[in-house]
């Protein structure tokens, strides 16, 4: 088999005809019968690009033609967003720096926001230092094509994020997945790749944001270390949500702050802002400074964002309560869910699953939800497999138990009128 290919569940596919197909024939190749959203326009049950027209209290907010509405979806994990000290860190940077970072960190790009930003991140993520970027997609794309190329192998959870794909996708390496969270293949992976001259690097999500679900980090680290492989952990959603104060994976499991070699996370999800990052060693954070792709020649995250993240941070490190409602919310949402017999994927984290099978049924739930008032919206095959479509709900801090209540009351009721339907 030549390097530069994938391999896909035993199929191989060189990466040039995989890149050269367009993301709406490869759609269609996997739906056959046509796109979701026009089945979904077709049957009334399209609930996507709606306008929030603002952020009430709590995690109510106000959505464009359809009222108020219970935030039930969306990244906000830790509810933070509007959180009062860091809205002043924002608009206290827009009064000294203004608006715009005015291009790329390197050239005239950083301010003294941007750079305490990077240590907060590294202080946060107990790492020697962070590189900063204007997204998570970048950041993904930058550390992968930085951290390997032809020659090297790397190995990835069926379920990682497109970001990790296309980042593989772009570097030339080898590329091998295997199936999602099994620790045998992965292990089988290392053993048939043993003795290769070039770098291997195994990439798995902290938390899988469509199934909800964690990486099992102690068994994966574990293989790494036994099989000589570098480590990368994305942690976009797990930061905020798993472990006592928020720290992520290698808090959740009790392991040492060095378990992984390489974490890539967001500022975009519990942290109320924008932007990626790769926090590491000082070495691999200064090398992706000065050859990053996505760090040279992509304009910087304006400092109001910057400020916002570092006062988000401090935010979690400072007030513990927002983690703590998290997963409170989290244990009672679970328990309620059982009581009332939904069919969901369990897991130890926010993100519930709510599985309806096929893809209208999913959607007139949602619609169902949506005229109720509960912001909830219809993951579809084909980005899960079919039939497993499923709502994707998310509790966050801000839900006060009359929230989750009312969110569950509203599932019921919603589906009571589907099934009526037949
Ligand atoms: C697991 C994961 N990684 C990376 C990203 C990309 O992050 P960003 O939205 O900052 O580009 C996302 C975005 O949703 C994500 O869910």
């Amino acid at each position: 088999m030549s390097d530069y290919c994938i391999e896909i569940d035993g199929d191989t596919l060189t990466q040039v005809e995989t890149a050269r197909k367009s993301i709406m024939e490869r759609y269609c190749e996997t739906l056959k019968a046509g796109l979701p959203m026009d089945e979904m326009r077709n049957s009334g049950t399209y609930f996507y690009l709606e306008s929030i027209e603002e952020y009430l209290g709590g995690a109510w907010v106000k959505v464009t033609g359809h009222g108020e509405m219970l935030m039930f979806g969306g990244y906000s994990y830790l509810g933070l967003n509007r959180h009062p000290k860091i809205n002043e860190a924002a608009v206290e940077a827009i009064a000294r720096y203004g608006t715009g970072a005015h291009g790329a960190r390197l050239l005239a790009g950083t301010t003294e926001i941007h750079r305490e930003l990077e240590s907060s991140i590294a202080r946060f993520k107990k790492t020697e230092s962070a590189a900063l970027f204007s997204s998570g997609f970048l950041a993904n794309l930058s550390a992968i094509t930085f951290l390997v190329g032809r020659g090297d192998i790397v190995i990835c959870d069926k379920l990682d994020h497109a970001s990790i794909l296309d980042g593989c996708m772009m570097s030339g390496a080898r590329m091998i997945r295997f199936r999602h969270n099994d620790m045998d293949h992965l292990e089988s992976c290392l053993r048939e790749t043993a003795g290769h001259k070039g770098r291997r690097l195994v990439i798995v999500d902290g938390v899988y944001s469509m199934d909800g679900d964690i990486a099992d980090l102690p068994a994966i680290s574990g293989l790494c270390k036994k099989h000589g492989a570098l480590l990368m952990v994305d942690e976009a959603h797990s930061v905020g949500m798993l472990g006592a104060t928020g720290r992520g994976i290698e808090e959740h499991f009790g392991l040492p702050p060095d378990t992984i070699d390489v974490k890539m996370g967001t500022v975009s999800k519990s942290i109320p802002s924008l932007g990626g990052y790769i926090a590491s060693s000082a070495r691999l954070c200064d090398l992706l400074r000065h050859t990053g792709r996505g760090f040279i020649y992509s304009a910087t995250v304006p400092p109001a964002s910057a400020a916002a993240a570092v006062a988000g941070i401090k935010v979690i490190e400072e007030e513990p309560w927002h983690v703590q409602n998290l997963h409170r919310n989290m244990a009672y949402f679970a328990n309620r869910l059982r009581q009332e017999g939904f069919n969901f994927l369990e897991s130890p984290t926010a993100i519930f699953p709510i599985v309806f099978g096929d893809n209208l049924r999913t959607s007139t739930m949602s619609k169902g939800c949506q005229s109720r008032g509960l912001y909830v919206q219809a993951i579809p095959h084909p980005v899960v497999p079919e039939g497993t479509a499923r709502l994707r709900a998310a509790v966050n801090a801000n839900h006060t138990l009359e929230d989750l209540d009312f969110a569950i009351k509203t599932l019921q009721d919603s589906r009571a009128a589907m099934e009526s339907l037949g």
